[in-house]
């Protein structure tokens, strides 16, 4: 036999095999998205962001709750903050239902009886507390303002993460000042240090819980949002639900060498040594893990929703994780769900213009991907680095969360998924990895059924927001994040048994 033809026979043969594979695996692949039994509420269970509420939320930004570090706050802010809060909420803070605490000085816990004891109770977090405003330029209203401008309120925390705050209480004001008496208990848990990891704040608050032998069916804390334009492929607003959550790892990098006269430098300095460790991390990231953890069902929970090119992609990750790798790499927000991400976040040296710097000191902050620990993140540090005058030190460090049931095996996902789909119709909604951390790292003993998510729409743009300049929220999303809240409140309200949720083919 010719060549050519043995080829074909060699060559043509599986290849037309791996197609016809390919092709029945997308058209079988199954569907995630379904959608809850109808919704009866009416026109009268719904809260319009009104003047009043709006106020109340640019009131709350107007308090510089800022945190610097671990102990170091600013607790006059936060003791006003918290005055405000009592004020704003007159039905909530003389409900015979409500009691309120203040944990640690400047966190507060309020609890809601239900009627039910039979029912575990629910905990809703966020915190009070903010990061500082660096000097970054292009503050289109000035940070601690809440002005309201071209529909948005303006103003450090609107997304992260007084929004929550002020629209959890919202909701629960709204319902109370209706009469309405919740059959399941409610948590509201709000740290006053997130931002520095919740040590004095949430922690106290576990821990407190912890020790009353306290049991909740679920937390839900903030978290990744509903999207736009993020999920390559997918044109449809995708409300991403953190059932996992990143670790952490901060490390210290440190060189010390000799000083002396800014006349006679040595061939080396302690600033160049580090610069050089430091374009050694930044130009070799760490593993791509992308696949092999719960960011992989936010891909498999879309495919069904994607473009052709993408669904065939999608619906065979066995052939094609390479190319997911690959295509996930190209931007900051979903390449942080695909490792283990290094963010240079601090480098100081130097204190005079003629004198050598005797220590070049760095900080890494490492998001730590599910998948990866501890030990092999600094290990890649390390030998990336390659030079050892440069020192490694581990300043702080969290493993990745335990993962939450989400689906058919979690009513309390459902009942999130549940109330998104009744104030984003025409959102998907899929589990996801949280790639920040958050204060529910405290919470772990509390539930295993424990989520991330926060009810405001984030396109690519909006990202930098957090932590950034223009930090803001649209009045339209602080009016779905309180009715989100409303929702939930009403969808927790029930012993949380799985429902028959239609699949969108379905219907
Ligand atoms: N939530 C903030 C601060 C934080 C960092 C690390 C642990 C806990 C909280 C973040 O993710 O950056
Ligand atoms: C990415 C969303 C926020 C992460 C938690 C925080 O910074 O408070
Ligand atoms: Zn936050
Ligand atoms: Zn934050």
């Amino acid at each position: 036999m010719s060549t050519a033809p043995k080829l074909l026979q060699w060559v043509g043969v599986p290849f037309m095999c791996l197609v016809v594979i390919v092709v029945v695996r997308t058209v079988t692949f199954p569907s995630y998205q379904t959608r809850p039994p109808p919704c009866n509420a009416t026109d009268q269970d719904f809260i319009p962001a009104t003047r009043d509420r709006l106020d109340r939320l640019a009131g709350a930004v107007t308090f510089r709750t800022i945190s610097y570090e671990p102990g170091r706050g600013t607790p006059e802010e936060l003791l006003k903050f918290i005055a405000f809060i009592g004020d704003s909420f007159p039905v909530l803070h003389s409900s015979p239902l409500v009691t309120r605490e203040v944990v640690g000085n400047f966190s507060l816990l309020y609890r809601v009886e239900g009627s039910d004891s039979s029912l575990n109770p629910g905990l809703l977090a966020a915190h009070l507390d903010v990061v500082p405003v660096t000097e970054e330029p292009g503050w289109e209203a000035e940070p601690f303002s809440g002005q309201q401008k071209d529909g948005f309120v303006y103003g450090r925390g609107t997304i992260d993460d007084k929004h929550n705050v002020m629209g959890q209480l919202e909701a629960l004001e709204f319902h109370l000042k209706r009469g309405h008496r919740p059959r399941r208990t409610l948590y509201l848990a709000y740290g006053h240090d997130e931002e520095v990891s919740g040590y004095y704040g949430a922690q106290k608050i576990g821990e407190l819980l912890e020790d009353r032998g306290v049991k909740v069916e679920f937390v839900l804390d903030e978290g990744l949002t509903v999207t736009k334009g993020l999920v390559p492929g997918v044109a449809k607003k995708v409300a991403m639900v953190g059932v996992a959550e990143k670790g952490y790892l901060t490390v210290k990098l440190s060189v010390r060498m000799k000083g002396g006269h800014g006349s006679m430098p040595e061939k080396e300095s302690a600033i160049g040594i580090l610069s050089q460790a430091v374009a050694n991390l930044e130009r070799n990231p760490q593993p791509n893990l992308w696949g092999s953890g719960p960011e992989r069902d936010l891909t498999e929970h879309l495919a069904t929703e994607m473009s052709v090119l993408h669904r065939v992609v999608t619906s065979n990750l066995w052939l094609f994780t390479p190319v997911m790798r690959w295509v996930m790499t190209q931007k900051a927000g979903t390449n942080a769900l695909s490792r283990t991400t290094t963010a240079v976040t601090r480098f100081n040296a130097g204190i005079k213009d003629n004198v050598i710097a005797p220590e070049a000191v760095a900080t890494v902050n490492h998001r730590v991907h599910p998948k990866h620990t501890i030990q092999e993140v600094l290990d890649h540090d390390v030998k990336v680095i390659n030079d050892p005058r440069v020192k490694v030190e581990v300043v702080e460090s969290l493993v990745p969360a335990p993962v939450s049931p989400s689906g058919p095996e979690s009513p309390a996902y459902l009942a999130i998924q549940e109330s998104i789909q009744q104030i984003y119709p025409d959102s998907l909604v899929a589990p996801s990895v949280m790639i920040g951390n958050t204060d529910t790292r405290h919470y772990w003993n509390l539930t295993s059924a424990i989520y991330r998510f926060s009810p405001n729409v984030m396109g690519p743009e909006d990202l930098a927001r957090f932590h950034g300049v223009n930090e803001r929220i649209s009045i339209g999303d602080y009016e779905r994040t309180m009715n989100f809240y409303f929702h939930l409140m009403l969808n927790v309200d029930r012993p949380l048994v799985v429902r028959r949720h239609e699949h969108d083919g379905d219907l």
